[in-house]
């Protein structure tokens, strides 16, 4: 079996993230670089990390904008040869058509459905009404009428998710094992329940990241799925 979990490398500084991915790289599957880092190193940093690391990299950019403008962006990180890129559901289904036409072949196209740093009070204040479950089983309807690869949503959601789309690829962050601080995360789970309920991909950062041995925080997750 691979390792499902994807470090999420949420760390400003280029040097102590190549310092990070250079110990983990036994214990994680792949490495997430996300808009902190991207923004701080773009695409020089990211072939650094892949060079560190040796691993996937997934660039989570969550683009959302106007079909040409997402497609244009698409077409210009062919060059980092990403094995998954996260655009936003609730940009539509002509984004989502559109970003996946230009994605490089081979690179996984997944929509964010609802962050997982939202509960239904929030979703309320946003003009949505309803539960979280419905609005990302709506939102998984259209990603897989554009011909995306899949989602992104938590872990309360991935096995309803994984009923209705078989085949479907699965990214859940929001995951924290037992007993841990959740911070800004409302919809959190275990890695193990969201591994249960057909999660592809586990996200985690800060327990690992921010733990006082992140080497053996990332054992001890992989221990337990
Ligand atoms: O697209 C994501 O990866 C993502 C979507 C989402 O709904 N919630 C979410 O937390 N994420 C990302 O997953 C990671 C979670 O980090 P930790 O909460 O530190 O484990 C962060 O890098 C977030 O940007």
């Amino acid at each position: 079996m691979t390792n499902p979990i994807y470090l999420a490398l949420d760390v400003p500084q280029i040097d102590p993230a190549k310092a990070l991915v250079e110990k983990l790289k036994g214990h994680i599957g792949g490495v997430k670089l996300g808009l902190e880092f991207f923004c701080a190193h773009g695409h020089h940093g990211v072939h650094e990390i892949a060079h560190a690391s040796g691993l996937p990299i997934f660039l989570d950019l969550k683009l959302h904008d106007i079909p040409n403008t997402v497609a244009g962006a698409m077409q210009a990180i062919h060059v980092l040869e990403p094995a998954i890129v996260t655009i936003h559901a609730s940009g539509g289904r002509a984004m989502m058509e559109d970003a996946k036409a230009a994605a490089a072949d081979g690179c996984k196209v997944v929509a964010v459905t609802m962050l997982t740093s939202l509960d239904e009070r929030d979703m309320a204040r946003t003009g949505l009404s309803g539960s979280a479950n419905d609005q990302v089983l709506r939102l998984a309807d259209l990603a897989q009428e554009a011909g995306l690869d899949g989602i992104v949503c938590s872990g309360h959601e991935v096995g309803a998710v994984h009923k209705q789309w078989k085949d479907g690829f699965f990214v859940v962050p929001g995951l924290r094992p037992e007993g841990k601080a959740t911070g800004d995360q409302k919809r959190v789970v275990t890695p193990r329940a969201a591994r249960d309920d057909g999660a592809s991909v586990l996200v985690i950062g800060r327990p690992i990241s921010k733990a006082v041995d992140p080497v053996m925080a990332a054992r001890e997750i992989e221990a337990t799925l």
